[in-house]
């Protein structure tokens, strides 16, 4: 199977939500109440955008999803497994998480150490390990990266690294922390490309509204902890006192019902 598939695999609606998130409310260890009681499903090879104002939560929220932070209160579950105490391990496997900084991903000489990096330490080897390697850079266009020096690529081609070495682990559930940041624009599609191409689900924080467009049919718009709007992107984006309400702003002369979607249609 290659590393861009879904493995447990099942369509949108069958089985368990990819994601299952129940009343979780979180606050920091100095007392900061960042969640309020957060619901949000999320079906098998879903694609969501998560939306919303600077300190909305939404980095909170997804550091919730492989376990990194711990629900304070409310529950949290990955196709049915809930992410806590003895699942944890697995979790992290099946929900890659690529932060903002693909510097937090790359830290090994070359690209290759850093993809094989993962699976390395679930114990893969071999011939399964070099296929890996070589899936994952080839899911993300950079075939014949794996002997390059991380810190000499461009910051979109170490973007597209760090999400292969999310890929390597053959996750069921990708997260994304504002993939186009400081992207140029060829560095922008060209992510997009990449992550348009992968079977997966799919949840993406981000601040680019026209990505989220091309990328998510469906986006949540998260605002002082808890979930304000969940629709279709076009929907939402098209709802100018929802949009101002949660200080969200469309480029000038953008229309999000005039946009094609990575798939080729034009937005419903
Ligand atoms: N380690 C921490 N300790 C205490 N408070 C924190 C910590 N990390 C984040 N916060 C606070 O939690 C709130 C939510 O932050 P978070 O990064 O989740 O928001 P966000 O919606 O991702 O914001 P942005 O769009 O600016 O990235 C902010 O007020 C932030 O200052």
């Amino acid at each position: 199977m290659s590393p861009g598939s879904a493995r447990s695999g099942g369509p949108a609606g069958t089985g368990p939500p990819a994601v299952e998130i129940d009343g979780l409310a979180f606050a920091y260890p100095d007392g900061r109440q960042v969640l309020f009681g957060v619901d949000l499903a999320i079906a098998r090879g879903e694609r969501v955008a998560v939306l919303g104002p600077n300190g909305a939560g939404k980095t909170t929220l997804m550091l919730h999803l492989n376990g990194i932070l711990t629900a304070g209160a409310g529950s949290i579950r990955v196709e049915g497994l809930p992410v806590a105490g003895p699942q944890l391990r697995e979790i992290r496997r099946r929900v890659g998480l690529v932060f903002q900084d693909p510097d937090d991903q790359l830290f090994m000489p070359t690209v290759g150490q850093d993809v094989a990096f993962g699976p390395a330490n679930l114990g893969v080897r071999g011939p399964e390990l070099a296929d890996r390697v070589a899936g994952a850079l080839s899911a993300v266009g950079l075939a014949g990266y794996a002997d390059r020096a991380p810190h000499h690529l461009s910051l979109g081609e170490r973007r597209r690294a760090a999400v292969a070495t999310v890929l390597a682990m053959q996750p069921d559930v990708l997260v994304l922390d504002e993939p186009s940041a400081n992207l140029d624009p060829a560095g922008r599609r060209e992510l997009a490309e990449v992550l348009g191409s992968l079977d997966l689900t799919l949840v993406m924080v981000t601040h680019d509204l026209p990505y989220a467009l091309q990328l998510c049919p469906r986006s949540v718009i998260l605002d002082q902890g808890v979930i304000a709007a969940d629709g279709s992107t076009a929907s939402l984006l098209s709802d100018e006192t929802l949009m101002s309400a949660h200080r969200l702003e469309l480029p000038f002369g953008f229309n999000p019902r005039h946009v094609l979607t990575d798939s080729g249609g034009v937005m419903p």
